[in-house]
Protein backbone atom coordinates (compact mmCIF):
# COMPACT_ATOMS: atom_id res chain seq x y z
CA UNK A 1 0.00 0.00 0.00
CA UNK A 2 1.24 3.42 -0.65
CA UNK A 3 -0.22 6.81 0.43
CA UNK A 4 0.20 10.62 -0.60
CA UNK A 5 -1.07 13.45 1.12
CA UNK A 6 -3.54 16.19 -0.12
CA UNK A 7 -2.16 19.85 -0.33
CA UNK A 8 -2.81 23.52 1.08
CA UNK A 9 -1.81 26.40 -1.37
CA UNK A 10 -1.30 29.26 1.55
CA UNK A 11 0.10 32.10 -1.39
CA UNK A 12 0.08 31.94 -5.31
CA UNK A 13 -2.52 29.67 -7.04
CA UNK A 14 -3.06 30.33 -10.36
CA UNK A 15 -0.28 33.16 -10.98
CA UNK A 16 2.34 29.40 -10.53
CA UNK A 17 0.87 28.37 -13.20
CA UNK A 18 2.54 31.44 -14.95
CA UNK A 19 6.17 31.32 -13.68
CA UNK A 20 5.14 32.91 -10.63
CA UNK A 21 6.03 32.09 -7.18
CA UNK A 22 3.34 29.52 -4.63
CA UNK A 23 3.60 28.38 -1.33
CA UNK A 24 2.12 25.53 -0.43
CA UNK A 25 2.51 22.74 2.78
CA UNK A 26 1.01 18.97 2.59
CA UNK A 27 -2.11 17.87 4.28
CA UNK A 28 -2.83 15.79 6.72
CA UNK A 29 -5.45 13.98 4.54
CA UNK A 30 -4.54 11.44 2.39
CA UNK A 31 -5.26 9.07 -0.27
CA UNK A 32 -4.11 5.40 -0.10
CA UNK A 33 -3.92 2.62 -2.75
CA UNK A 34 -3.53 -0.98 -2.29
CA UNK A 35 -2.16 -2.81 -4.64
CA UNK A 36 -3.77 -6.69 -4.82
CA UNK A 37 -1.09 -8.85 -7.55
CA UNK A 38 -3.10 -11.37 -9.04
CA UNK A 39 -1.58 -14.79 -10.25
CA UNK A 40 0.63 -15.24 -13.41
CA UNK A 41 -2.52 -16.88 -15.34
CA UNK A 42 -4.74 -13.64 -14.85
CA UNK A 43 -4.56 -11.17 -17.49
CA UNK A 44 -6.70 -8.68 -16.17
CA UNK A 45 -5.97 -4.89 -15.03
CA UNK A 46 -8.18 -3.85 -12.29
CA UNK A 47 -8.98 -0.42 -11.04
CA UNK A 48 -11.48 -0.02 -7.96
CA UNK A 49 -11.87 3.40 -7.05
CA UNK A 50 -15.17 3.46 -4.90
CA UNK A 51 -14.75 7.45 -3.89
CA UNK A 52 -15.85 8.30 -7.43
CA UNK A 53 -17.67 5.23 -8.51
CA UNK A 54 -15.21 3.77 -10.90
CA UNK A 55 -15.08 -0.32 -10.98
CA UNK A 56 -13.17 -1.38 -14.58
CA UNK A 57 -10.66 -4.15 -15.70
CA UNK A 58 -9.23 -4.25 -18.80
CA UNK A 59 -7.24 -7.37 -20.44
CA UNK A 60 -3.98 -6.46 -19.77
CA UNK A 61 -2.67 -8.13 -23.63
CA UNK A 62 -4.71 -5.88 -25.51
CA UNK A 63 -3.88 -2.83 -24.22
CA UNK A 64 -1.68 -0.51 -27.02
CA UNK A 65 1.79 -1.60 -25.99
CA UNK A 66 2.70 -1.71 -29.50
CA UNK A 67 2.59 1.94 -30.16
CA UNK A 68 3.77 2.75 -26.22
CA UNK A 69 7.20 1.00 -27.16
CA UNK A 70 7.34 2.14 -30.64
CA UNK A 71 10.99 3.89 -31.26
CA UNK A 72 10.57 7.85 -30.13
CA UNK A 73 7.57 6.49 -27.77
CA UNK A 74 8.91 4.27 -25.42
CA UNK A 75 9.99 6.40 -22.19
CA UNK A 76 11.63 5.04 -19.51
CA UNK A 77 11.45 5.14 -15.76
CA UNK A 78 14.16 7.13 -15.46
CA UNK A 79 12.91 9.94 -18.71
CA UNK A 80 11.40 13.15 -17.80
CA UNK A 81 7.80 13.81 -19.51
CA UNK A 82 7.35 17.46 -20.20
CA UNK A 83 4.07 17.00 -22.09
CA UNK A 84 1.28 14.49 -23.19
CA UNK A 85 2.14 12.48 -26.49
CA UNK A 86 -1.66 13.36 -28.80
CA UNK A 87 -1.52 9.64 -30.68
CA UNK A 88 -0.75 7.71 -27.28
CA UNK A 89 -3.69 10.05 -25.82
CA UNK A 90 -5.86 8.90 -28.76
CA UNK A 91 -4.89 5.25 -27.99
CA UNK A 92 -6.15 5.62 -24.58
CA UNK A 93 -9.31 7.27 -25.20
CA UNK A 94 -11.09 4.54 -26.87
CA UNK A 95 -10.17 2.13 -23.88
CA UNK A 96 -12.45 4.64 -21.18
CA UNK A 97 -15.07 5.48 -23.86
CA UNK A 98 -17.35 3.15 -21.83
CA UNK A 99 -16.56 4.85 -18.76
CA UNK A 100 -19.13 7.35 -17.93
CA UNK A 101 -18.23 11.20 -17.54
CA UNK A 102 -14.98 13.37 -17.03
CA UNK A 103 -13.83 12.39 -13.53
CA UNK A 104 -14.04 8.81 -13.71
CA UNK A 105 -12.25 8.95 -17.22
CA UNK A 106 -9.64 11.53 -16.13
CA UNK A 107 -8.64 9.11 -13.07
CA UNK A 108 -8.71 5.92 -15.63
CA UNK A 109 -6.81 7.99 -18.19
CA UNK A 110 -4.21 8.83 -15.63
CA UNK A 111 -3.74 5.19 -14.76
CA UNK A 112 -3.16 3.81 -18.31
CA UNK A 113 -0.90 6.67 -19.42
CA UNK A 114 1.28 5.72 -16.21
CA UNK A 115 0.79 2.01 -16.74
CA UNK A 116 1.42 2.33 -20.57
CA UNK A 117 4.73 3.98 -19.96
CA UNK A 118 5.95 2.62 -16.73
CA UNK A 119 4.44 -1.14 -16.49
CA UNK A 120 5.14 -4.28 -19.07
CA UNK A 121 2.43 -6.39 -20.88
CA UNK A 122 4.34 -9.25 -19.07
CA UNK A 123 3.48 -8.20 -15.38
CA UNK A 124 1.19 -10.19 -13.22
CA UNK A 125 -2.06 -8.33 -13.03
CA UNK A 126 -3.49 -6.59 -10.41
CA UNK A 127 -6.23 -4.60 -8.85
CA UNK A 128 -5.57 -1.01 -7.89
CA UNK A 129 -7.92 -0.36 -4.87
CA UNK A 130 -7.82 3.55 -3.67
CA UNK A 131 -9.62 5.40 -1.10
CA UNK A 132 -9.12 9.04 -0.16
CA UNK A 133 -9.71 11.03 2.91
CA UNK A 134 -8.98 14.11 0.67
CA UNK A 135 -12.43 16.04 -0.89
CA UNK A 136 -12.22 15.44 -4.47
CA UNK A 137 -12.19 18.93 -6.82
CA UNK A 138 -12.22 21.01 -3.73
CA UNK A 139 -8.93 22.49 -3.73
CA UNK A 140 -7.00 20.36 -1.78
CA UNK A 141 -4.61 18.67 -4.49
CA UNK A 142 -6.89 15.02 -4.48
CA UNK A 143 -5.63 14.76 -8.13
CA UNK A 144 -1.83 15.17 -7.05
CA UNK A 145 -2.01 13.63 -4.34
CA UNK A 146 -3.58 10.40 -6.68
CA UNK A 147 -1.12 10.60 -9.18
CA UNK A 148 2.01 10.35 -6.73
CA UNK A 149 0.04 7.46 -4.96
CA UNK A 150 -0.17 5.69 -8.73
CA UNK A 151 3.54 7.06 -9.91
CA UNK A 152 4.94 5.35 -6.50
CA UNK A 153 3.19 2.44 -6.92
CA UNK A 154 3.74 1.33 -10.17
CA UNK A 155 7.64 2.35 -9.98
CA UNK A 156 7.65 -0.14 -6.92
CA UNK A 157 5.74 -2.93 -8.82
CA UNK A 158 8.08 -2.76 -11.44
CA UNK A 159 11.43 -2.82 -9.29
CA UNK A 160 12.50 0.78 -9.99
CA UNK A 161 12.16 2.12 -6.44
CA UNK A 162 13.20 0.79 -3.30
CA UNK A 163 11.06 0.50 -0.51
CA UNK A 164 12.44 3.25 1.80
CA UNK A 165 14.69 2.11 4.92
CA UNK A 166 16.98 3.62 7.91
CA UNK A 167 20.14 4.51 6.53
CA UNK A 168 19.11 5.30 2.80
CA UNK A 169 21.75 7.31 1.08
CA UNK A 170 20.30 10.63 0.83
CA UNK A 171 21.63 10.98 -2.76
CA UNK A 172 19.24 7.89 -3.45
CA UNK A 173 16.44 9.14 -1.59
CA UNK A 174 16.32 12.57 -3.74
CA UNK A 175 16.80 10.41 -7.01
CA UNK A 176 13.81 8.47 -6.12
CA UNK A 177 11.78 11.22 -5.19
CA UNK A 178 12.38 12.62 -8.25
CA UNK A 179 10.95 9.46 -10.41
CA UNK A 180 8.19 9.30 -8.21
CA UNK A 181 7.98 13.43 -8.67
CA UNK A 182 8.28 13.42 -12.79
CA UNK A 183 5.69 10.52 -13.15
CA UNK A 184 3.26 11.92 -10.23
CA UNK A 185 3.57 15.27 -13.11
CA UNK A 186 2.62 12.86 -16.08
CA UNK A 187 -0.45 11.72 -13.76
CA UNK A 188 -1.21 15.22 -13.37
CA UNK A 189 -1.17 16.66 -16.76
CA UNK A 190 -3.71 13.42 -17.70
CA UNK A 191 -6.09 14.72 -15.23
CA UNK A 192 -5.77 18.96 -14.84
CA UNK A 193 -4.51 19.43 -18.21
CA UNK A 194 -2.12 22.34 -17.55
CA UNK A 195 -0.66 21.88 -13.99
CA UNK A 196 2.41 23.61 -12.62
CA UNK A 197 3.45 20.96 -10.77
CA UNK A 198 3.09 22.42 -6.97
CA UNK A 199 0.53 19.86 -6.31
CA UNK A 200 2.57 16.92 -7.11
CA UNK A 201 5.30 18.04 -5.13
CA UNK A 202 4.10 18.82 -2.37
CA UNK A 203 2.10 15.26 -2.24
CA UNK A 204 5.63 13.74 -3.16
CA UNK A 205 8.22 15.35 -0.54
CA UNK A 206 5.16 16.40 1.77
CA UNK A 207 5.94 19.47 4.25
CA UNK A 208 6.13 22.78 2.65
CA UNK A 209 7.74 24.19 -0.24
CA UNK A 210 8.57 28.05 -2.25
CA UNK A 211 7.52 26.40 -5.54
CA UNK A 212 8.45 28.47 -8.84
CA UNK A 213 8.52 26.91 -12.37
CA UNK A 214 9.37 29.75 -15.01
CA UNK A 215 10.62 27.95 -18.22
CA UNK A 216 8.73 24.77 -18.35
CA UNK A 217 11.29 22.69 -20.39
CA UNK A 218 13.02 22.95 -17.15
CA UNK A 219 13.37 21.94 -13.48
CA UNK A 220 11.03 23.34 -10.84
CA UNK A 221 12.56 25.78 -7.97
CA UNK A 222 11.60 24.62 -5.13
CA UNK A 223 12.49 25.39 -1.93
CA UNK A 224 12.08 23.49 1.58
CA UNK A 225 10.57 25.56 3.73
CA UNK A 226 11.78 23.59 7.22
CA UNK A 227 10.85 26.74 9.31
CA UNK A 228 7.31 26.56 8.53
CA UNK A 229 5.05 27.65 11.12
CA UNK A 230 1.83 25.87 13.01
CA UNK A 231 -0.28 28.73 11.48
CA UNK A 232 -3.59 28.34 13.21
CA UNK A 233 -5.75 27.90 9.68
CA UNK A 234 -9.54 27.32 8.98
CA UNK A 235 -10.47 25.21 5.97
CA UNK A 236 -14.16 25.54 4.89
CA UNK A 237 -15.50 23.61 1.71
CA UNK A 238 -18.21 24.90 -0.45
CA UNK A 239 -18.69 21.98 -1.60
CA UNK A 240 -19.56 23.05 -4.92
CA UNK A 241 -18.06 20.89 -7.20
CA UNK A 242 -15.86 22.27 -9.94
CA UNK A 243 -12.67 21.49 -12.26
CA UNK A 244 -9.02 22.71 -11.83
CA UNK A 245 -8.77 22.24 -15.86
CA UNK A 246 -11.24 24.74 -16.50
CA UNK A 247 -10.26 27.09 -13.81
CA UNK A 248 -6.64 27.23 -14.97
CA UNK A 249 -8.22 28.00 -18.90
CA UNK A 250 -10.08 30.66 -17.64
CA UNK A 251 -7.46 32.26 -16.37
CA UNK A 252 -5.70 31.56 -19.70
CA UNK A 253 -8.55 32.74 -21.46
CA UNK A 254 -8.56 36.65 -19.66
CA UNK A 255 -4.89 36.60 -19.81
CA UNK A 256 -5.62 36.65 -23.82
CA UNK A 257 -8.26 38.72 -23.71
CA UNK A 258 -6.57 41.69 -21.64
CA UNK A 259 -2.55 40.54 -21.27
CA UNK A 260 -1.41 43.75 -19.73
CA UNK A 261 -3.72 44.15 -17.00
CA UNK A 262 -4.04 40.43 -15.58
CA UNK A 263 0.06 40.12 -16.13
CA UNK A 264 0.43 43.12 -13.48
CA UNK A 265 -2.77 41.00 -11.36
CA UNK A 266 -0.40 37.93 -11.81
CA UNK A 267 2.83 39.62 -10.81
CA UNK A 268 1.34 41.44 -7.95
CA UNK A 269 0.11 37.95 -6.59
CA UNK A 270 4.03 36.76 -7.51
CA UNK A 271 4.91 39.61 -4.99
CA UNK A 272 2.65 38.97 -2.54
CA UNK A 273 4.00 35.28 -2.44
CA UNK A 274 7.98 36.13 -1.91
CA UNK A 275 7.33 38.97 0.87
CA UNK A 276 5.00 35.92 2.86
CA UNK A 277 7.89 33.92 2.19
CA UNK A 278 10.39 36.82 3.18
CA UNK A 279 7.96 36.97 6.58
CA UNK A 280 8.07 33.51 7.56
CA UNK A 281 11.83 32.56 7.02
CA UNK A 282 12.89 35.48 9.37
CA UNK A 283 14.29 33.63 11.76
CA UNK A 284 12.18 35.77 14.56
CA UNK A 285 9.05 35.04 12.79
CA UNK A 286 6.40 34.38 15.81
CA UNK A 287 2.79 33.93 15.87
CA UNK A 288 2.32 35.33 19.33
CA UNK A 289 -0.62 37.51 20.33
CA UNK A 290 0.93 40.96 19.67
CA UNK A 291 3.07 39.95 17.02
CA UNK A 292 2.86 41.90 13.55
CA UNK A 293 3.63 38.75 11.33
CA UNK A 294 0.67 37.25 11.85
CA UNK A 295 -1.05 40.58 10.64
CA UNK A 296 0.91 41.01 7.78
CA UNK A 297 0.50 37.43 6.47
CA UNK A 298 -3.21 37.75 6.96
CA UNK A 299 -3.01 40.77 4.94
CA UNK A 300 -1.02 39.23 2.33
CA UNK A 301 -4.24 36.64 2.48
CA UNK A 302 -6.75 39.10 2.06
CA UNK A 303 -4.85 41.00 -1.22
CA UNK A 304 -4.11 37.84 -2.60
CA UNK A 305 -7.95 37.06 -2.54
CA UNK A 306 -8.77 39.58 -3.68
CA UNK A 307 -6.68 39.44 -6.59
CA UNK A 308 -7.94 36.11 -7.36
CA UNK A 309 -11.48 37.68 -7.42
CA UNK A 310 -9.97 39.81 -10.13
CA UNK A 311 -8.88 36.90 -12.03
CA UNK A 312 -12.16 35.58 -12.10
CA UNK A 313 -11.72 32.63 -10.25
CA UNK A 314 -13.95 32.63 -6.93
CA UNK A 315 -17.48 31.61 -6.81
CA UNK A 316 -20.57 33.30 -4.76
CA UNK A 317 -19.91 30.74 -1.97
CA UNK A 318 -16.58 31.20 -1.67
CA UNK A 319 -17.47 35.24 -1.33
CA UNK A 320 -20.40 34.07 1.14
CA UNK A 321 -18.05 32.10 3.03
CA UNK A 322 -15.23 34.96 3.18
CA UNK A 323 -18.60 37.19 4.52
CA UNK A 324 -19.77 35.15 7.14
CA UNK A 325 -16.40 35.29 8.55
CA UNK A 326 -15.51 38.78 7.91
CA UNK A 327 -18.06 39.42 10.02
CA UNK A 328 -17.03 37.97 13.03
CA UNK A 329 -13.46 39.48 12.50
CA UNK A 330 -11.94 36.08 13.87
CA UNK A 331 -9.04 36.69 10.93
CA UNK A 332 -8.24 37.11 7.14
CA UNK A 333 -10.00 34.12 4.42
CA UNK A 334 -8.74 33.18 0.75
CA UNK A 335 -9.95 30.66 -1.46
CA UNK A 336 -7.16 28.11 -2.06
CA UNK A 337 -6.55 25.93 -4.76
CA UNK A 338 -8.02 26.52 -8.22
CA UNK A 339 -10.85 28.01 -6.80
CA UNK A 340 -14.33 28.00 -8.55
CA UNK A 341 -15.56 26.74 -5.58
CA UNK A 342 -13.90 24.22 -3.44
CA UNK A 343 -11.80 25.60 -0.32
CA UNK A 344 -11.29 28.59 1.62
CA UNK A 345 -8.39 29.04 4.43
CA UNK A 346 -8.47 31.38 6.88
CA UNK A 347 -5.79 32.44 9.30
CA UNK A 348 -7.07 32.77 12.35
CA UNK A 349 -6.22 36.13 15.16
CA UNK A 350 -4.64 35.32 17.94
CA UNK A 351 -6.83 34.49 21.26
CA UNK A 352 -10.30 33.79 18.77
CA UNK A 353 -13.18 33.13 21.49
CA UNK A 354 -14.23 29.86 21.06
CA UNK A 355 -18.20 31.00 21.59
CA UNK A 356 -17.31 33.51 17.99
CA UNK A 357 -15.96 29.88 16.67
CA UNK A 358 -18.69 27.97 17.60
CA UNK A 359 -21.81 30.30 16.57
CA UNK A 360 -19.51 30.75 13.09
CA UNK A 361 -19.46 26.79 13.00
CA UNK A 362 -23.08 26.42 13.25
CA UNK A 363 -23.74 29.53 10.89
CA UNK A 364 -21.45 27.89 7.98
CA UNK A 365 -23.16 23.98 8.38
CA UNK A 366 -27.02 25.75 8.09
CA UNK A 367 -25.82 26.94 4.87
CA UNK A 368 -24.14 23.56 3.97
CA UNK A 369 -20.31 24.27 3.93
CA UNK A 370 -18.11 21.71 5.81
CA UNK A 371 -15.48 22.67 8.58
CA UNK A 372 -12.19 20.68 8.44
CA UNK A 373 -9.94 19.93 11.42
CA UNK A 374 -6.41 19.32 9.35
CA UNK A 375 -2.39 19.84 10.24
CA UNK A 376 -0.07 21.36 8.10
CA UNK A 377 3.42 19.94 7.15
CA UNK A 378 3.34 16.33 7.29
CA UNK A 379 5.02 13.61 5.36
CA UNK A 380 4.68 13.02 2.04
CA UNK A 381 4.49 9.87 0.25
CA UNK A 382 5.06 6.57 2.25
CA UNK A 383 4.72 2.83 2.13
CA UNK A 384 3.18 0.26 3.67
CA UNK A 385 4.66 -3.18 3.06
CA UNK A 386 3.71 -5.62 3.56
CA UNK A 387 0.72 -4.00 4.17
CA UNK A 388 -0.49 -5.86 7.52
CA UNK A 389 -2.10 -4.67 10.56
CA UNK A 390 0.73 -3.81 13.10
CA UNK A 391 -1.01 -4.83 16.19
CA UNK A 392 -1.66 -8.38 14.44
CA UNK A 393 0.87 -8.51 12.16
CA UNK A 394 -0.41 -11.66 10.85
CA UNK A 395 -3.64 -9.71 9.23
CA UNK A 396 -3.09 -8.45 5.95
CA UNK A 397 -4.94 -5.50 4.77
CA UNK A 398 -7.33 -7.13 2.46
CA UNK A 399 -9.02 -5.51 -0.47
CA UNK A 400 -12.63 -5.88 1.03
CA UNK A 401 -11.21 -4.93 4.38
CA UNK A 402 -10.45 -1.92 3.01
CA UNK A 403 -13.21 -1.69 0.97
CA UNK A 404 -15.58 -2.14 3.82
CA UNK A 405 -13.73 0.94 5.84
CA UNK A 406 -16.28 3.67 7.18
CA UNK A 407 -15.97 7.13 5.41
CA UNK A 408 -12.85 9.04 5.80
CA UNK A 409 -12.62 7.53 10.12
CA UNK A 410 -12.80 4.15 8.96
CA UNK A 411 -10.05 4.43 6.39
CA UNK A 412 -7.55 6.32 8.93
CA UNK A 413 -8.41 3.72 11.51
CA UNK A 414 -7.63 0.76 9.40
CA UNK A 415 -4.69 1.89 7.50
CA UNK A 416 -3.52 6.02 8.64
CA UNK A 417 0.00 6.82 10.02
CA UNK A 418 -1.77 6.91 13.41
CA UNK A 419 -3.68 3.81 13.27
CA UNK A 420 -0.46 1.44 11.90
CA UNK A 421 2.52 3.80 13.17
CA UNK A 422 5.92 4.88 11.43
CA UNK A 423 8.93 3.20 10.89
CA UNK A 424 10.28 -0.26 9.75
CA UNK A 425 7.38 -2.29 10.86
CA UNK A 426 4.76 0.59 9.72
CA UNK A 427 4.53 3.35 7.10
CA UNK A 428 7.90 3.99 5.99
CA UNK A 429 9.10 7.51 4.16
CA UNK A 430 11.21 8.60 1.60
CA UNK A 431 12.20 11.39 4.65
CA UNK A 432 15.54 12.86 3.44
CA UNK A 433 13.29 15.07 1.11
CA UNK A 434 15.53 18.50 -0.16
CA UNK A 435 18.62 19.47 1.92
CA UNK A 436 16.91 21.94 4.44
CA UNK A 437 16.41 25.81 3.36
CA UNK A 438 18.32 25.14 -0.24
CA UNK A 439 16.81 25.48 -3.20
CA UNK A 440 16.68 22.07 -4.93
CA UNK A 441 15.60 21.17 -8.53
CA UNK A 442 13.48 18.17 -9.48
CA UNK A 443 14.19 17.07 -12.77
N1 LIG B 1 -10.47 9.58 -4.51
C1 LIG B 1 -10.36 9.64 -5.82
N2 LIG B 1 -10.61 8.56 -6.58
C2 LIG B 1 -10.48 8.61 -7.90
N3 LIG B 1 -10.14 9.71 -8.60
C3 LIG B 1 -9.89 10.82 -7.91
C4 LIG B 1 -9.96 10.84 -6.49
N4 LIG B 1 -9.62 12.06 -6.06
C5 LIG B 1 -9.36 12.79 -7.18
N5 LIG B 1 -9.52 12.07 -8.28
C6 LIG B 1 -9.32 12.54 -9.68
O1 LIG B 1 -8.85 13.87 -9.61
C7 LIG B 1 -9.82 14.78 -10.24
C8 LIG B 1 -9.94 16.03 -9.37
O2 LIG B 1 -8.84 16.78 -9.68
P1 LIG B 1 -8.85 18.38 -9.74
O3 LIG B 1 -7.45 18.75 -10.10
O4 LIG B 1 -9.98 18.88 -10.60
O5 LIG B 1 -9.17 18.78 -8.25
P2 LIG B 1 -8.26 18.76 -6.95
O6 LIG B 1 -6.96 18.11 -7.30
O7 LIG B 1 -9.05 18.17 -5.87
O8 LIG B 1 -8.12 20.31 -6.68
P3 LIG B 1 -6.85 21.31 -6.90
O9 LIG B 1 -6.19 20.89 -8.21
O10 LIG B 1 -7.45 22.67 -6.98
O11 LIG B 1 -6.01 21.11 -5.71
C9 LIG B 1 -11.11 14.02 -10.29
O12 LIG B 1 -11.85 14.46 -11.44
C10 LIG B 1 -10.64 12.57 -10.44
O13 LIG B 1 -10.35 12.31 -11.81
C1 LIG C 1 -4.72 26.46 -9.85
C2 LIG C 1 -3.37 25.80 -9.57
O1 LIG C 1 -2.39 26.83 -9.46
C3 LIG C 1 -3.37 25.06 -8.24
C4 LIG C 1 -4.34 23.93 -8.13
O2 LIG C 1 -4.17 23.31 -6.85
C5 LIG C 1 -3.05 24.88 -10.72
C6 LIG C 1 -1.60 24.38 -10.72
O3 LIG C 1 -0.75 24.98 -10.08
O4 LIG C 1 -1.34 23.39 -11.42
Amino acid sequence: MVSAPGKVIVYGEHAVVHGKAAIAAALSLRCYLLVTPLPKTAHKLTLRFPDIGLDHSWDIELLPWDTFSAPGKKKYYFDTVERLDNQLMNEIKPLVADIPGKVLQASAVAFLYLYLMLGSKYAPASIYTLRSTIPIGAGLGSSASISVCLSTALQLQMGTLATPFNGMMSNETQLQLKRINNWAFVGEMCIHGNPSGVDNTVATGGKAVLFKRTDYSLPPQVTHMSNFPELPLLLVNTKQPRRTSEQVANVHSLLSAHPEITNSLLDSIDRITLDAHRIISNPEFSAQPGSMDLVQLGELIRINHGLLVSLGVSHPKLERIRELIDYTGIGWTKLTGAGGGGCSITLLKPNVKQNVLDDLDTKLSKEGFEKYKTTLGGDGVGVLWPAVIRADKEVEITQNMFLAADGVEGVEDLVGVGAIGKGNQGWRFWREWIPVGSEFTLH
